[in-house]
Order: structure tokens, then sequence, then C-alpha cells
């Protein structure tokens, strides 16, 4: 029996080669930066199964971290938030911190492989293959670039249907002192969401991958229509 071994320093190396060559981008992420070695030979980081992706799309306050609360709970994922992934960046006081916060001050989007990069991290340091990317891809050039850096596209892609007005009551009550929860910014995102995201959100419904969930009614109610999206899903035989 072989099973698929993942390790931190051979993904730093792989990483350099993947940027060069042409030929290794076109593996799948996670055949890149594994190696077939039989089950005796654990290493210390082991990933025997390739990740399970699924993509929370939606608009500001639709209440995508919300719902991926439950779903963690519930189907244990790993939740891995773009925005809050951003936000930690700013507040480790990193390089990109300004340039990151001055994008979310605008509800502009952050250039993609910075992003994808903050993403790339947790999912290699994790030891789940279940992940929830939430508020990714953002834009056709998010998703174009995350399939081409990992090689990988989602599963399934979860959308959060809600009409905007609904949508700004909620980001307006959030209280959770993030610099975007204001009108003038919610306006911007809401542009933007409808000008960048809502391609995305076509594309993965052309492609069949698109779960539209109606994102009105209480938590509870939304969460009935969520649950059953993953409650038919066997991950174990998908991804043995
Ligand atoms: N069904 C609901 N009814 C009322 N309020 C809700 C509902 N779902 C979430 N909320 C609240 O609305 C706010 C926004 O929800 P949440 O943070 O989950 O949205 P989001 O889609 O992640 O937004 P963003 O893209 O801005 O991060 C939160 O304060 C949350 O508690
Ligand atoms: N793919 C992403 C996700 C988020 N951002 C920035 C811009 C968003 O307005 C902000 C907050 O994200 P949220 O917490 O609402 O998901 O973060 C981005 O540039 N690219
Ligand atoms: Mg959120």
């Amino acid at each position: 029996m072989w099973r698929r071994v993942v390790s931190a320093s051979h993904f730093t190396f792989a990483h350099k080669s993947i940027a060069n060559n042409k030929d290794v981008c076109k593996l799948k992420f996670w055949e890149a930066f594994t190696t077939e070695i039989p089950l005796k030979e654990k290493g210390t980081f082991q990933r025997d199964k390739t990740p399970f992706i699924t993509f929370v799309l939606g608009g500001p306050g639709s209440g995508k971290g919300t719902q991926c609360m439950k779903i963690v709970e519930n189907f244990g994922f790993t939740h891995l938030s773009a925005g809050d992934l951003l936000r930690r960046e700013i507040a480790s006081n990193s390089a990109d911190g300004t340039m990151i916060l001055n994008t979310i001050k605008e509800g502009k989007i952050v250039p993609s492989e910075l992003t994808i990069r903050l993403i790339q991290k947790e999912m290699e340091s994790s030891d789940n293959y279940k992940f929830l990317i939430d508020g990714f891809p953002r834009s056709e050039e998010n998703r174009i670039a995350f399939e081409q850096i990992m090689g990988v596209e989602p599963d399934i892609v979860l959308f959060f249907d809600c009409p905007e007005d609904e949508m700004v009551k909620r980001v307006l009550n959030r209280n959770q002192g993030r610099v975007d929860d204001n009108i003038v910014t919610i306006k911007k995102r809401l542009k933007v969401f409808d000008a960048l995201n809502l391609p995305v959100v076509k594309y993965y419904m052309e492609k069949g991958k698109l779960y539209k969930i109606k994102a009105v009614g209480t938590v509870d109610e939304i969460y009935k229509q969520v649950y059953p999206v993953f409650a038919s899903l066997n991950f174990e035989q998908v991804r043995e």
C-alpha cells in the first residue's frame, strides 16, 4: 500500500521550480509537492488524501463566514477566509500590510498572487484535506491565478445569493470593528462584487459546480439548504 506524503521543505523547493518550469506547472498542485512512499516510511507531515476544496462565494454580508462556521462544526472542514487572512497580514505589520489595508478600505481586490500565497500556506500547513475557501475567488483574475498556481479546481462552489438591501443591513450591524463596514466602502464593495465576482459565479454555474443558496431568512433556515449539499457527499469514498 502507498501513501502520498507532503513535506513543507519539499514545498518550498518545488514552489521555486513551479515559478520557472512550465511542465511542473501542468502538474496538479498536490502531485507537484508530494512523493509516493511506502506506508512504513512515514514522514512527519502526512496527507493521504488529495484536498477537497469548496469555494464559498457571495456578496459582502451575505453570510459566508456565518454558514462556514456551521459547516466546520458538522463536516470537519478547515475554514480559510481570504479576508481574514488579509486582515491578519495587516495586523502582523507585514511588508504588504499598508497596501492591503488601503485596498480593503477602497473596497478593491488585493493582487491575486498575494492572497493565493496566504491560502496556499494555510493549506500546506494543515493536516486536514477538506477546505472551505471563503471569499475567494473574488474575480476571474483570482480564479485563473489560483488554477495556474495551485493546479487544482474547486470540487464544489457555494454561492450565497442575498438581496443588496439585506447585505447592507447586515454589514452595518456587524460591529466587529472592520474598516470596510461603513456605507461608503460597502457601496464600493457591492459594485466590485457585481462587476468582478458575479462572472466567477456564472463560470462555475456553467461548469455544473455551483450550489446556489437563497441567503435570506434566519441562519438556521439558510443552513437547511447548505446541510444537504455536504451530507450528500461521501468524502472518505470520494478521496481515498
Ligand atoms: N441569516 C442571517 N440573518 C441575519 N443576520 C445574519 C445572517 N447571517 C449572518 N448574519 C450576520 O450578518 C453579518 C454578516 O455575516 P457574515 O460575516 O457571515 O457575512 P460574510 O458574507 O462573511 O461577509 P463579508 O464578505 O463582509 O466577510 C454578521 O454580523 C452576521 O452575524
Ligand atoms: N479574494 C479576496 C478576498 C478579500 N479581499 C479583500 C477585499 C475585501 O473587500 C476584503 C474583505 O474580504 P471579506 O472578509 O469580506 O471576504 O478583503 C481581496 O482583496 N481578495
Ligand atoms: Mg466574511
